[in-house]
């Protein structure tokens, strides 16, 4: 995938609450994500993420995030939350994945070590993009912590989003650095987990634009 120069996809996840996601949309980020991962902190239950779903703006995508949560959750989630894209962070393989009749995106887990050097859209070819975050196999997301950027695979033919420890402070840097179609961020705009801090989501956008403009 050849990198965009035009406009870095923006996506914040963990939200619980209608105001966030107000504001998110006011911020023109591309999608927030609501946390369905059993250990997370962040989790929401499906009433609650119906009912912030209302709160987006048009043009905005709804992400449900996973972690080997079973079939029967994520069907459940699909049918009352009506996502308009699904994020795998677990042991998840593509045909889990595709079963439920929405685009998918499968997060990577960039800590600890290498395991296989299969190609990710051999694996994953029914993917519709990645997203590299720092977390080791079977770790959880949103931890804040980032990852060896230089270790992102060059050759994943599909889009994919830089996630993992990302800040207003870091992400102009990140952006510059590693050309991503698109990043993600959670404990980088929080004031605890969950709980967004609006004037951070602010800054997170504007430094996104900024480096959007120095990549051109
Ligand atoms: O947020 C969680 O609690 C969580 C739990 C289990 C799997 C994934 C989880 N979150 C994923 C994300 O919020 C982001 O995609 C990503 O990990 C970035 O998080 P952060 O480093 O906090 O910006």
């Amino acid at each position: 995938m050849k990198p965009n120069f035009f406009r870095t996809r923006i996506k914040f996840c963990g939200l619980t609450r209608a105001g966030d996601v107000r504001l998110a949309s006011e911020l023109g980020v591309d999608a927030v994500g609501f946390v369905f991962a059993r250990q997370s902190t962040r989790r929401i239950e499906p009433e609650e993420a119906r009912a912030m779903r209302t709160a987006l703006a048009p043009f905005v995508d709804s992400v449900a995030l996973f972690k080997d949560n079973t079939q029967e959750e994520v069907r459940e989630i699909v049918r009352h939350v009506r996502p308009s894209i699904l994020q795998f962070h677990g042991s998840e393989d593509d045909a889990f994945c595709r079963g439920f009749g929405v685009p998918y995106l499968k997060a990577i887990a960039m800590g600890g070590e290498a395991r296989t050097t299969i190609p990710l859209r051999a694996r994953f070819p029914g993917a519709a993009g990645f997203l590299f975050d720092s977390h080791a196999p079977g770790g959880e997301g949103g931890s804040g912590k980032t990852f060896d950027w230089s270790r992102i695979p060059q050759d994943t033919g599909k889009p994919w989003l830089l996630a993992g420890g990302l800040t207003p402070e870091n992400v102009f840097d990140a952006v510059v650095a590693t050309r991503p179609w698109g990043v993600d961020v959670s404990s980088g705009i929080e004031l605890s987990p969950g709980i967004k801090d609006g004037d951070r989501m602010r800054s997170f956008v504007e430094e996104v634009r900024r480096a959007d403009c120095h990549n051109l």
